[in-house]
């Protein structure tokens, strides 16, 4: 204790609860250590601080001081750093109040001295800080060096009675009082460790001048607990020495000597965290064991048995696994399926068919009304005759269905009674020849009959066409064997049948298409001209594939294909004519329109037999039969002009094939490009976005 002129100088801090027992504890152990000769004092909150630890302060404290608690009754500005604990640190300021003292270092409970920093007392400021790490420009009020005076008193109680504070406690309202009007100290009296920011080297080169550290923050170390931090970096260093400082005085029997009379013990301890078990253990011999002094004790427990386990106990349900109402019963069903859902069943590869009475059959084709009428290709004798029903064996076992047949779907030929097949809906239920089962095979997709689907693909065929014909006014003349067909494929499905197009023996060589205008535009067939193929040995010379009617057969090309198509026609005579009308008009304009004759025109005489077939019902049609030409616009469709009845919707055969929609009217608009007739389809889309369904 050391008195000058009669006035004293002191440590002090604060206690304004039990919770930060330990911390007061600690710094006054901690300055005791450091071998301070300056009275230790500390201020009580006797409403918020308990009897039991103001006994255990007065066991190292020279002082205990009972004051009343200054609380900030509007604390909002606390919420903004998230420490409303802090609503009573107002009651520092009761520091100004004892004049008893010349002079008062004041540290938080929060602090640990690694020495005592005597030096303080003799500072010739009244008031002296260090900065705030926070923000430096401020002070930090855990550690500062007073001198009590009456004045600052009443100002401070004026200002807390006013909750005058930018962070709602007792730095705010010390930093507006001071202003600048503080001296500041060095960092080393007042290091705030954090484990957020560490500025490792400057630790590390000023470490050994550190007088004292601060436990800003939330975290106070016996808050954590002494597992919280063990690394080796700067706070887990600090962190460290507090530890040290408790262990020295609180932990462990072993240390009872060094407890001060009077003490509570296990009361400090309780308050620490993780420690008041081990005090309980202290009553043991291992708990006692100091492992940096000595060796432990040999009858001791253990550690092991500290050690936190779970014993998980084998299951005696001899229920089955599943659900059986001990689950949450299934999901209500969504889609209407779901409710008539066939109860799984599972077929092995070599077992015999279930329904043994069901003859063989081989995948039933699904015939439309559309290629029902196509069936006239197909010569009466050549017509596969169902055969008789074969019983199934291991070698005759149905063949795989590729998709499954709706039963409306299936032809008036099928003898069978399909509720006789229940469980096989992908069974085949139609006679058809066992010679070539493929031969009735229809080659159409469910959705070929949904409009919608078929408009979609039209338009997107469309814009394709429409892209790709980069030149204005170049004309694709379709080929023969494409026209021949009922309606221009666009189904992935829609392939030539074998009377449409014959497969021969050998692929030819690939031969060189005939020029029209010269280099191959867009949409002519350009292959690579300058390196054809050379023949392969064996094969028939290119004028040895011609057809019947001695036109050179190349794919596409014959008429006779066409005419072959025709004569299935109701009025095919009416019908060619008007085709072959077309091409050659189409030529023709197309030849008027430059420097060609025609000369150019490759040889394509009409189909043997059909010059002189006129059709009744066909008049006189020059005028109304127009050649494509292109009309307005440079880009767009190189379709041809008048060839919409290729593209209209296919029509019955019973349907006069020369209906109005067949009549290929003059465009009313002549000029360069393509234009878009009254009544046409076109697509009300822009090119740049694709069609959609509603199109
Ligand atoms: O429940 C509590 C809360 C606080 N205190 C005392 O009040 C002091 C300040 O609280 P503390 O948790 O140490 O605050 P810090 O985390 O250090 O926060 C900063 O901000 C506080 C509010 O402005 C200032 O008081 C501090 O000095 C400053 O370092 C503590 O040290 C104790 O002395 C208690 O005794 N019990
Ligand atoms: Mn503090």
């Amino acid at each position: 204790m050391s008195v000058q002129e009669g006035r004293r100088d002191c440590y002090c801090t604060l206690l304004l609860s039990d919770s930060y027992l330990p911390g007061c504890l600690v710094l006054a152990h901690s300055l005791r250590d450091a071998g301070t000769t300056k009275e230790l004092v500390v201020l009580v909150t006797p409403d918020t601080v308990s009897p039991q630890a103001t006994a255990e302060l007065q066991t190292v404290y020279d002082h205990v001081i009972p004051v009343d608690r200054v609380r900030n009754s509007r604390p909002d500005n606390l919420q903004l750093m998230n420490r409303t604990d802090l609503h009573s640190t107002f009651t520092k300021i009761h520091l100004w109040k004892l004049t008893q003292y010349r002079r008062i270092v004041y540290l938080d409970a929060d602090v640990v001295a690694y020495r005592a920093p005597e030096e303080l007392f003799d500072l010739p400021h009244d008031f002296s800080a260090a900065p705030d790490i926070g923000w430096p420009d401020l002070f930090n009020t855990g550690v500062m060096v007073l001198t009590p005076n009456m004045g600052d008193y009443y100002a401070l109680t004026a200002m807390a009675e006013r909750n005058i504070s930018f962070d709602g406690a007792d730095q705010g309202l010390l930093n507006i009082h001071f202003r600048n009007n503080w001296n500041r100290i060095s960092f080393t009296y007042n290091v705030t460790p954090s484990g957020h920011y560490q500025y490792v080297p400057a630790y590390r080169h000023f470490q050994s001048s550190i007088n004292m550290v601060h436990f800003i923050g939330s975290d106070k170390p016996w808050f954590q607990g002494r597992y919280a931090s063990f690394g080796g970096g700067p706070f887990d260093e600090m962190t460290g020495r507090w530890w040290a400082v408790y262990d020295r005085h609180y932990r462990g029997a072993s240390n009872e000597a060094n407890v001060p009379n009077g003490s509570t013990f296990g009361f400090v301890q309780k308050l620490t965290k993780g420690e008041g078990d081990s005090i309980n253990g202290s009553q043991t011999p291992s708990s006692s064991w100091d492992a940096s002094r000595n060796p432990p004790p040999k009858d001791a427990a253990g550690e092991a048995v500290n050690l936190p386990g779970s014993v998980y106990a084998m299951s005696q349900d001899t229920s089955q696994f599943g659900s059986h109402g001990r689950y949450s019963p299934p999901p209500a069903p969504i889609f209407p399926w779901e409710a008539n859902r066939p109860k799984a069943s599972r077929v092995f590869a070599d077992d015999p068919p279930h329904v043994p009475h069901t003859p063989y059959m081989p995948p039933t084709p699904r015939v439309t009304q559309e290629e029902s009428q196509v069936e006239p290709y197909v010569e009466e004798e050549e017509r596969p005759e169902p055969s008789e029903p074969s019983t199934p064996t291991g070698q005759n076992r149905p063949y795989p269905a590729p998709r499954t047949w709706s039963e409306s779907s299936v032809t008036e030929t099928s003898s069978i009674d399909l509720k006789s097949e229940p469980t096989t809906p992908t069974t085949p239920t139609m006679h058809v020849s066992s010679s070539d089962p493929w031969t009735s095979f229809s080659r159409t997709n469910a959705w070929d009959d949904v409009p919608e689907i078929e408009r979609y693909v039209d338009a997107l065929q469309r814009y394709r066409r429409a892209r790709s014909a980069k030149s204005p006014g170049t004309i694709t003349i379709p080929s023969p064997g494409e026209t021949g067909r009922q309606k221009p494929g666009h189904k992935l499905t829609d392939f030539p049948s074998e009377v449409e197009r014959p497969s021969l023996p050998v692929t030819p060589a690939p031969i060189r298409r005939p020029k029209f205008w010269g280099g191959g535009g867009p949409g002519i067939d350009d292959a690579d001209d300058d390196n054809p193929l050379p023949a392969a040995e064996g094969v028939p010379s290119q004028n040895e594939w011609v057809c019947s009617h001695g036109h050179l057969w190349t794919p596409g090309d014959c008429l006779c294909e066409l005419a072959n198509f025709l004569l299935h026609e109701k009025d095919p005579a009416a019908q060619l004519q008007k085709l072959a009308r077309q091409q050659s008009e189409v030529l023709l304009q197309k030849l008027g329109s430059g420097d060609r004759d025609s000369s150019d025109l490759p040889p394509r005489p009409l189909p043997f037999g059909s010059e002189e077939l006129t059709s009744p019902t066909y008049e006189s049609h020059t005028a109304r039969v127009l050649s494509p030409q292109p009309v307005k616009g440079n880009e767009g469709s190189s379709a041809l002009r008048g060839m919409s009845d290729y593209d209209s919707p296919p029509r019955s055969p019973t349907q006069s094939v020369m209906t109005e929609s067949t009549l290929i009217h003059e465009p009313s608009y002549g000029g360069p490009g393509l234009a878009y007739e009254k009544g046409e389809d076109f697509p009300t889309h822009g090119y740049q976005t694709l069609p959609t369904e509603l199109d």
